[in-house]
């Protein structure tokens, strides 16, 4: 595993949110004719609107030290400041989606957007955006194209069914999936993209609502390398870090690990606001403590106040997170290792989706707790 170039700013909390339909359905594909593209040598000029340039940051070597021995291949550092010439597609306008894709507009990128849902597409096209009725004339018409699904279905339906985004593909057109889903089916979406002749890169991110309309995403990408310094500039519009972390399947498994330890964190945390609140004390001291000391994560401080008092606005939908902890219990079965905190946890949230919470924002899982309190007093 190497990083790989990517520029940052200042560190900005990821939790806290500011604030008909054309779908494919699934048919898998045989391997599709190549569609070469014509592709329009346009510049993506940066516009000083778009929330960008940020320094450079290298991390140290010694980061090189937690080198995954899966990493196979290194690309070389994508130069930056090297703009991306082409069109770029959108595939998926929901609460990521929508402002990663708003940030391509920004910065100038001609951009092409599709979303099962057509009237999401709306604000968008009325800022310059190009409409596409389906993702196959997404991809037939752009050089590369992103796409932010809910999960391995919808992921799986968008890139490879019926006018789904392998029709649209061929030789030098690159498809790019920055939705959290489970190696496999990464690696199925890679081998349809891969039969029409066109470049796969996976890349989900890290980082919530926020960082996505602050250009503050980190992508955890995997896949055809020259892909990776091609969409390089657009990774930089969209985020603040990238890393390269080798075969397609490496970056889902980074994004499931990361996403199973923040639901247990979560989960943990809930538990601690409720007891402290149990035995009398200030869960708002509480926040204050935990946030001052060496277990400080900024979800506690800008997520706890708003959960002392029953609010879980939007930012990262629960049944996302309890997808994400589904998910890593099958990466941990396929290696027989255990995980028992993820699975105590992951209990927690479908309860909470039983509850009605689902697209609630993931801190309302606390609420499966107060429940389970409150049916033990009785
Ligand atoms: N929100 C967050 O904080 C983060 C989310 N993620 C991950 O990013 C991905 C997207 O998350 P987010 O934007 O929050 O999710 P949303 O639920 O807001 O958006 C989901 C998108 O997927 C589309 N979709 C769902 N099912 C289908 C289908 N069957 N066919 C076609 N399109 C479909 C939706 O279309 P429609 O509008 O028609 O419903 C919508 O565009 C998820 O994998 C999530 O885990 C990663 C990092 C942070
Ligand atoms: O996937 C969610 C996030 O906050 O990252």
């Amino acid at each position: 595993m190497r990083y790989s170039g990517g520029t940052s700013g200042p560190y900005r909390d990821p939790f806290s949110s500011s604030s008909a339909s054309s779908s494919p359905s699934l048919a898998l594909r045989e391997p599709l004719l190549p569609s070469p593209m014509a592709a329009p040598s346009i510049l993506c000029p940066r516009i000083p609107i778009a929330p960008l340039r940020r320094p450079s940051l290298l991390l140290p070597r010694s980061f090189s030290a937690f080198a995954s021995p899966v990493s196979s291949r290194l690309p070389d550092e994508a130069p930056k400041g090297k703009e991306f010439s082409g069109s770029v597609g959108f595939l998926g306008l929901g609460i990521m989606g929508s402002p990663m894709a708003l940030n391509l507009l920004k910065a100038g990128c001609d951009v092409t957007v599709w979303n099962r849902t057509k009237s999401k597409c709306d604000h968008l096209i009325s800022l310059g955006a190009k409409f596409g009725s389906s993702p196959a004339e997404v991809t037939s018409s752009c050089n590369v194209t992103f796409a932010m699904l809910a999960d391995p279905g919808s992921a799986l339906v968008v890139a490879c069914g019926t006018n789904g985004a392998a029709e649209g593909m061929g030789p030098g057109k690159g498809y790019v999936d920055v939705s959290t889903v489970d190696g496999a089916t990464s690696k199925l979406i890679n081998k349809q993209i891969k039969d029409t002749g066109g470049s796969f890169l996976e890349a989900p991110v890290s980082g919530s609502k926020k960082p996505a309309e602050d250009g503050q995403l980190i992508f955890l990408t995997a896949g055809d390398a020259s892909l990776y310094e091609t969409v390089a500039p657009l990774l930089d519009i969209m985020g603040k870090l990238r890393f390269y972390l080798g075969d397609v399947g490496n970056g889902a498994a980074m994004k499931i690990v990361v996403n199973m330890i923040m639901g247990s964190m979560m989960a943990s945390f809930s538990e601690g606001l409720l007891l402290s609140e149990k035995v009398g004390l200030d869960p708002n001291v509480l926040i204050e403590v935990v946030s001052q000391g060496a277990i400080s994560a900024p979800m506690y401080s800008v997520k706890g106040p708003s959960m002392v008092k029953a609010a879980y606005p939007t930012a990262f939908p629960l049944k996302h997170q309890q997808k994400d902890l589904r998910l890593a219990l099958g990466l941990a079965e396929s290696v027989s290792q255990p995980i028992p905190i993820a699975a105590a946890a992951n209990e927690l949230y479908k309860v909470a989706k039983s509850r009605g919470l689902s697209d609630q924002d993931f801190s309302a899982v606390i609420e499966a707790l107060r429940t389970k309190m409150h049916s033990s007093e009785q």
